[in-house]
């Protein structure tokens, strides 16, 4: 257990969009945030990425597990080589596979590994503790949306909405002091975001992405894919839930008669519908609606949620934040939380049926 006071905490994201590792330094206690440190990102290298992306779906001892968890470690103990001064690593893993409803889920990547490369204590293993207790594993960030809303001075409920690979929403209420307590939070996956539009930009065009949302501004939405899409049981849910990577893959399919343009602005405005779908779980309405994570730099993912939605849709840049670390950060505030026997998720986060520490420690 960490003694004392705030400590310099180093987190890593290595998110389903699969574009590589983010770190970030935050000095915390476990409770607040009192100040942002440096951060860095690694991009996984082509030969890299293909390695994760043949193990997607599997599980520990599978076929390719093992060549992928050795790609994330590498990954991250170059990353992590390049800070100094932390005293505890929040290690987040390469999520692989994710089954709530079965009571697993698979982040690849070994933290006492990362614990004897790096000499520091490692939390590792954030999600498996919720899901073997019914928890959906997922999101995480929340906690930390929380702590991040009374950082800002947040007077009222606001949103956090993290546009990675798949969607992921909060809503805090800041005036609540604690996160774990009933009606402070709740948060839950919206649906994919960008992971299918990643995918169909590489199919179609060899990119990695569709940049600043382009192609999709150029493009009409096709609304007989979206109300398919949106028929989806997983939108008639009630949260918290969370999603794999692919869930919606086979909605998603059907983009074959479609034009590049069309098909970009269709996976477009199905994440942003998904968000505006999600928003109506709301206990109330938010003030702004606060986006992290690469889907910002997407203005024409920006632009549709702006229509949708009733209040104020900006990046977490307009409230002095970091959208590109946020998660990284939010890995290392869960790893002092963990390291000081903090819950790290609760009943409004990730429906586990009661405020849970999930989380290993492994020391050098
Ligand atoms: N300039 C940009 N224009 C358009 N899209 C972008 C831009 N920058 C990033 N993105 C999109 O955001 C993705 C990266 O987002 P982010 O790093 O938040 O995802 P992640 O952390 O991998 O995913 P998750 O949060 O689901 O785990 C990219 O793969 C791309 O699809
Ligand atoms: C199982 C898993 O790794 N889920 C990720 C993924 O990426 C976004 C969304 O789906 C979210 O549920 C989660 O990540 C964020 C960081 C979270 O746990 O808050």
């Amino acid at each position: 257990m960490l003694k004392g006071g705030p400590v310099w905490a180093l987190g890593t994201m290595s998110g389903t969009s699969l574009d590589g590792v983010d770190a970030a330094m935050v000095l915390t206690d476990g409770l607040r945030i009192l100040e942002f440190g440096p951060s860095a990102y690694r991009p996984y290298s082509p030969a890299e990425r293909e390695v994760i992306r043949r193990a997607f779906g599997r599980w520990h001892g599978e076929e390719g597990v093992r060549a992928a968890a050795e790609v994330v470690e590498t990954a991250h103990a170059e990353l992590l080589a390049r800070f100094e001064g932390a005293e505890i690593v929040g290690f987040h893993g390469q999520t692989l596979a994710h089954d709530p409803v079965g009571r697993r889920t698979h982040q690849a990547g070994d933290g006492a590994v990362l614990a004897e490369v790096l000499g520091l204590p490692v939390v590792w293993d954030f999600r498996t503790a919720d899901v073997e207790l019914g928890g959906q594993g997922a999101p995480l960030a929340p906690f930390y949306h929380h702590a991040l809303a009374r950082h800002v001075g947040a007077a009222g409920p606001v949103g956090f909405l993290n546009l990675g690979g798949v969607g992921n929403v909060t809503w805090v209420d800041p005036r609540i002091g604690a996160p774990e307590v009933a009606g402070a939070c709740l948060a839950f996956d919206t649906g994919p975001a960008n992971a299918p539009i990643n995918d169909l930009m590489l199919a179609r065009r060899g990119t990695a992405q569709d940049e600043g949302g382009a192609l999709a501004a150029t493009g009409h939405a096709d609304e007989a894919v979206l109300s398919r899409f949106l028929a989806h049981p997983y939108f008639y849910r009630m949260p918290p839930k969370s999603l794999d990577r692919n869930d919606f893959r086979s909605v998603l399919e059907g983009l074959d008669g479609l034009s590049d343009a069309d098909a970009a602005a269709t996976l477009t405005a199905a994440a942003a519908r998904a968000v505006a779908r999600g928003s109506e779980h709301f206990p109330t309405p938010v003030s702004r609606l606060l986006v992290t994570g690469g889907g910002r730099l997407n203005r024409a993912m920006m632009a549709m949620l702006a229509n949708l939605m009733p209040c104020p849709v900006e990046p977490v840049e307009a409230a002095g934040l970091d959208g590109d670390m946020l998660e990284a950060q939010a890995f290392a505030y869960l790893a002092v939380r963990v390291a000081r026997g903090l819950p790290t998720s609760a009943p409004g986060t990730t429906g586990v049926p009661a405020a849970v520490g999930g989380g290993r420690i492994s020391r050098p």
